[in-house]
């Protein structure tokens, strides 16, 4: 070891480092190793590994010496044979000189050195021993105004965008916004830690590509996981650019916190799908629980139940909180419970409201964990209730479209179209099990006179009302329709005998005949009834129905309030 000598031979220099020609000129080894007080001396072997690390060293560099010993001297300094890990020679480490290069600290920051190597004294020794000194101070003085990095510190600084410079991995510069957006207090926290650190394990791959620092090309932006040093992930854009930082090659990045851009397009993005499901005419409860789970899947440790009000009572229709408190019975009261969810359990629910201001349903949310919903999360559950609400009501919308195809809007009877299918439908039972119908074609006497005299609302209250009686006088197999006006057609499938035909005929006409009272008024009315029977009378729709309107043009010639058969002898057979 060498060590003995060398605090009796270091006298302090006076001079710049560069002015120190003892060093640089002198033969005589014991004079050459002279030192400064606060020269670090490395011990290093013949394969460049580091066998000891002063206290100096370990000031100058930021690191303990048991983090280095064991390491190869260049993965601590630039060597000018960069990368190699061999003899002091191979290293290009010159004896008896000093040489400037750059150290790493542990916090990332580089530092201008001089090194300078004392070859071993005895041949047979294996140990180099390295005088390192930091000039980074007189390399400021002398060298501040042609530094480049100052003007690009202060505009780093002062930029919004979060702008982190690394170089060999670590970083070495942040800004204020880096730090923020990384959550920490000040740069130094994060100085020397490694970018990898900060992003997620998945998108490593796609950082290494773009931010290598042979990468001579500017990276575009992409987006990435990137995770705050507390570990909490967020969604990023970042774009890198190669750059000289302290005369050594470095790597610029600017990264974006855009986690709320997409937390919005994904939100835009089920709203679109919901929409699409509705405009598709999918099933409501699909689209109800497509809500809950989109609700579910945006809002951590919530769990989303709709109930539809359907008539007067609400029944689950999606979610998958099945046991929320029961608030069907006072809605306007869900809105106050809501909004105290922190004493009360915690569940919030709101009810969906349609476009006649009417409650369409609940709306309602378990949290596993007792909290207030947050300002984004009742954002959402407004989108979602909106959302819920145009389901419901284009579901509502779609229902009375398709009613009204096939219903009579004054009676809600089956309109002629729907009439139609059933006596297609007759037909092809009547054919198949040989078993004869009836058509009645039925139509109100003298129903002009309830229009001139009551008032055409007081008629239309009429329709309705014999519309009622006409069905209650039917089995439930039996079909009934509205053609318009004062007409009615009645279908009577299975008809075992015309006797069965006769009798019903007769009910429908006592039925019309009964007092009706309008607008506290007294009035009476009768019909005429055309019958047309399957086989018989016709084999077909068409015939069916046209002898069946000749039919009750003939009762009503025999002076109304009466049915006829089509067929008059069998008519008379059967009165026989
Ligand atoms: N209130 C009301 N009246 C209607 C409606 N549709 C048709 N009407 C009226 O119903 C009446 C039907 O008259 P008709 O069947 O031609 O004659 P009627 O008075 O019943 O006489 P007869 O059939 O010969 O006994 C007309 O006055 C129509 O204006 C409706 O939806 N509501």
């Amino acid at each position: 070891m060498h060590f003995a000598y060398r605090s009796a031979l270091s006298p302090k220099p006076t001079t710049s480092p560069s002015s120190q020609t003892a060093v640089n000129d002198g033969n005589d080894h014991e004079s050459m190793i002279f030192r400064s007080e606060c020269d670090g001396v490395i011990q290093i072997s013949q394969d460049g590994e580091v066998i000891s690390f002063d206290k100096e060293s370990e000031v100058m560099l930021g690191i303990r010496s048991e983090e280095v010993i064991g390491k190869c001297l260049s993965d601590i300094i630039a060597l000018p044979a960069r990368g190699e890990c061999n003899t002091g020679a191979r290293m290009n480490l010159p004896s008896n000189r000093w040489l400037q290069c750059h150290a790493n600290r542990a916090n990332g920051e580089i530092v201008s050195v001089e090194l300078a190597m004392a070859l071993p004294r005895a041949e047979s020794s294996s140990v180099l021993t390295v005088f390192i000194r930091n000039v980074a101070g007189t390399k400021h003085c002398t060298d501040e105004s042609a530094d480049s990095t100052i003007p690009y510190r202060q505009l780093v600084e002062l930029s919004p965008e979060a702008i982190l410079v690394y170089q060999h991995g670590k970083f070495t510069l942040l800004n204020q916004a880096a730090c923020r957006l990384l959550g920490a207090t000040c740069a130094s926290d994060l100085l020397g830690r490694e970018i990898f650190d900060f992003v997620n394990e998945d998108d490593h791959t796609a950082l290494h590509a773009s931010t290598h620092e042979d990468n001579p090309m500017p990276s575009p932006f992409i987006e990435q996981m990137w995770r705050r040093d507390d570990g909490t992930l967020f969604h990023a854009e970042m774009a890198a650019m190669p750059l000289l930082y302290n005369d050594a090659p470095a790597v610029q990045v600017v990264v974006r916190d855009i986690t709320e851009r997409k937390r919005l397009e994904s939100i835009q993005q089920g709203q679109n799908r919901i929409l699409n499901l509705v405009a598709t005419g999918s099933p409501l409860a699909e689209i109800l629980t497509e809500i809950a789970s989109f609700v579910e899947a945006h809002s951590p440790q919530c769990v989303c139940s709709i109930r539809l009000l359907d008539g007067s009572s609400f029944s689950q229709i999606a979610g998958t909180s099945a046991d929320l408190p029961d608030i069907s019975a006072s809605p306007t009261q869900i809105q106050l419970r809501a909004s105290n969810i922190v004493s009360d359990s915690p569940w919030s629910a709101q009810p969906i409201i349609g476009n006649a201001a009417q409650v369409l349903g609940t709306f309602a949310c378990r949290f596993n964990e007792s909290r207030n919903p947050s300002t984004e999360e009742l954002n959402l559950y407004s989108i979602c209730i909106r959302l819920a609400a145009i389901a419901i009501e284009s579901r509502t919308l779609q229902e009375r479209m398709r009613f009204l195809a096939h219903h009579d809007g004054l009676t809600r009877l089956p309109n002629r179209f729907l009439f139609k299918e059933y006596l297609e439908l007759a037909l092809c039972n009547a054919q198949r099990h040989s078993s004869p119908f009836a058509v009645f074609f039925l139509d109100l006497d003298k129903f002009k006179e309830i229009n001139d005299t009551l008032g055409h609302e007081a008629g239309d209250q009429v329709l309705r009302e014999i519309a009622g009686r006409l069905r209650g006088c039917l089995r439930h197999t039996d079909k009934i329709a509205r053609m318009g006006g004062d007409e009615f057609y009645i279908l009577i499938d299975n008809l075992t005998d015309a006797t069965y035909a006769r009798g019903v005929a007769q009910k429908l006409l006592d039925e019309v005949s009964r007092t009706i009272h309008v607008n506290r008024q007294e009035c009476r009315l009768s019909a005429s009834i055309g019958i047309a029977i399957y086989p018989g009378d016709g084999m077909d729709s068409q015939t069916l129905l046209r002898n069946a309107d000749s039919a009750m043009y003939r009762a009503k010639e025999l002076g109304k309030d009466r049915f006829r058969f089509y067929l008059t002898i069998n008519d008379e057979e059967i009165a026989a």
